[in-house]
């Protein structure tokens, strides 16, 4: 028997194929219709699978990278280092809606400071430390938040603290500006529902606001437009209209900035006020990195036609809400690689929305604060934040889903370390088993980094390396080398486990 061919008249298919010897001309062409449409069907068919195949190709040249650690490690600030230098057009895009984080960073600033004062009765007294007092506030901005509550509630009350020291002069200074900044300060709440969307999280410690992935897009709609009928004859003006916009300027925000232009005066007086100072250098006013930051900048930032500037956002401070998904397109010798770089937030009631994205991760970088050695968490006042991060990487390095994913750690903020160091700030008051070592800038990094391989020691089953830096993520320069050499080297662990599968 003869097996049949393609060609062979015998074949069934070609057989079943073959159209009617009776076809009529009518029938010819529904048939060739027909023939045509299956054959555009078939052609799209195979125009999916193509795609699909290339998507499949291009998702293996994706590199999935997680930045975790505690609350204000500088995750975020890694992120925006990272989009500096392979999306440097989308910070330039989302320049303005900067504006309103730093407004509102200036005003929870002066908010701070006046409420820390008014626990003092506005007072410096410096024969008569209050114990009571002095544990109210340097634990706690929690506890400052709370008495935050009051001011507001009752505005009246900070004038009567003053009276009740009619003799100091200084007190009547700080009651007037209290007075004199309300309706400044009072913007907080409106700032923060801005920023928030009106979301609450419970928990944020001293009352901070969280943002979603995208609220920049959301914020941006609101900030611009002020100068849009004006003709740019300054450079910050020619930036606003880069940002082109047929919205509306948000007028809440048009509103903080003409309130912070008229009471510049006053919170210069407020920042370099004596009492301020005193209480700064005894420690019962802790102000954040970015209060110090923005406050001595404020000319800058009170005038009107102000444009935050890279530095300006890379200061600025902003909660992460979740997982905020970040993708740049990045050639490495030669080669397009996708990376996806996921930004979490760190406060321990945000943790558990890390655990889905461990699955697929190539590699983390964990971020570990190490200025922090005399910060205590916003969530649980008694956890120093160096315990905290510690346990959170000892909890990273143990994790089966982890147990090959390419491990970095940044030790970062080693600029405030070095100021903390410099004013006086003894370690071992805060970390006792740091013991009689000096107290002075080497010895102190390289006592925290030796904790840090500890604990990686001993959780590293796999004998995976640990590649460590010490950084200061607000220093563009340095940073982006640092994001080089850890992108090279996890691109090659990439390619590795990549040649292992
Ligand atoms: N001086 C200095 N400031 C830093 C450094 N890293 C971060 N900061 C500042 O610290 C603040 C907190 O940084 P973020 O990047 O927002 O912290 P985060 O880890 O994203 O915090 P969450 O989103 O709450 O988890 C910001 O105001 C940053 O500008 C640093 O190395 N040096
Ligand atoms: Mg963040």
């Amino acid at each position: 028997m003869r097996s049949p061919s393609l060609y062979s008249q015998d074949d069934p298919i070609t057989a079943a194929m073959k159209p009617p010897v009776s076809e009529t001309e009518a029938e010819r062409v529904i048939r060739l219709e027909h023939e045509a449409e299956a054959k555009r069907i078939s052609e799209q068919i195979d125009e999916d699978l193509r795609e699909e195949r290339e998507r499949n190709k291009k998702k293996r040249t994706d590199v999935k990278l997680l930045l975790l650690g505690q609350a204000e490690s500088g995750k975020s600030t890694l992120q925006k280092q990272f989009q500096l230098m392979y999306k440097p057009n989308s910070i330039d895009q989302e320049r303005l809606s900067w504006r309103t984080v730093i407004y509102f960073n200036v005003v929870r600033s002066i908010k701070h400071i006046l409420t820390t004062l008014e626990a003092w009765d506005d007072v410096v007294d410096d024969g008569d430390d209050n114990p009571a007092l002095e544990e109210l506030t340097s634990n706690g901005h929690a506890i400052a938040s709370s008495s935050m509550m009051d001011v507001d509630a009752n505005g009246a009350q900070s004038s009567s603290n003053a009276s009740a020291n009619p003799n100091n002069a200084g007190a009547i200074q700080i009651a007037n500006l209290r007075r004199r900044l309300s309706p400044l300060v009072e913007m907080d709440s409106q700032l923060a529902d801005r920023l928030s969307g009106g979301i609450s999280v419970s928990g944020s410690g001293k009352g901070g606001v969280y943002v979603r992935s995208g609220w920049q897009a959301r914020t941006i709609e609101n900030a611009i437009g002020k100068l849009k009928n004006k003709r740019p004859n300054t450079s910050s003006e020619k930036a606003r209209e880069s940002v082109s916009s047929e919205l509306p300027p948000d007028p809440m925000v048009e509103e903080v900035a003409r309130l912070l232009e008229a009471k510049e005066d006053d919170i210069h007086e407020l920042w370099g006020h004596l009492t301020v100072k005193h209480m700064i250098t005894k420690r019962r006013l802790k102000l954040d990195e970015w209060s110090e930051f923005f406050l001595k900048h404020i000319s800058r930032v009170a005038s009107t036609d102000y444009v935050p500037t890279t530095d300006d956002i890379l200061h600025a401070r902003i909660q992460t809400m979740g997982v905020a998904e970040h993708i740049f397109d990045v050639t490495i010798h030669g080669k397009a690689v996708t990376w996806h770089l996921y930004d979490v937030g760190g406060a321990r009631g945000q943790r558990h929305s890390w655990v889905p994205y461990f699955d697929d991760a190539n590699a983390i970088i964990f971020v570990a604060p190490v200025s922090a050695f005399d910060q205590y968490l916003e969530e649980d006042p008694r956890t120093n934040r160096i315990d905290d991060s510690l346990q959170l990487f000892t909890q990273i390095c143990s994790n089966a889903l982890l147990k090959s994913v390419h491990l970095v750690l940044f030790l970062n903020k080693t600029d405030l370390l070095r100021s903390k160091l410099d004013k006086g700030l003894k370690v071992r008051k805060y970390i006792t088993s740091f013991g009689e070592r000096s107290n002075d800038y080497e010895t102190v990094v390289q006592y925290f980094r030796a904790h840090f391989l500890q604990v990686h020691r001993r959780n590293n089953e796999n004998r995976r390396v640990l590649y460590t830096h010490f950084t200061s993520v607000v220093d563009t320069k340095a940073t982006q080398r640092i994001i080089g050499n850890v992108r090279d080297s996890i691109f090659r662990g990439y390619l590795q486990s990549a040649a292992l599968v």
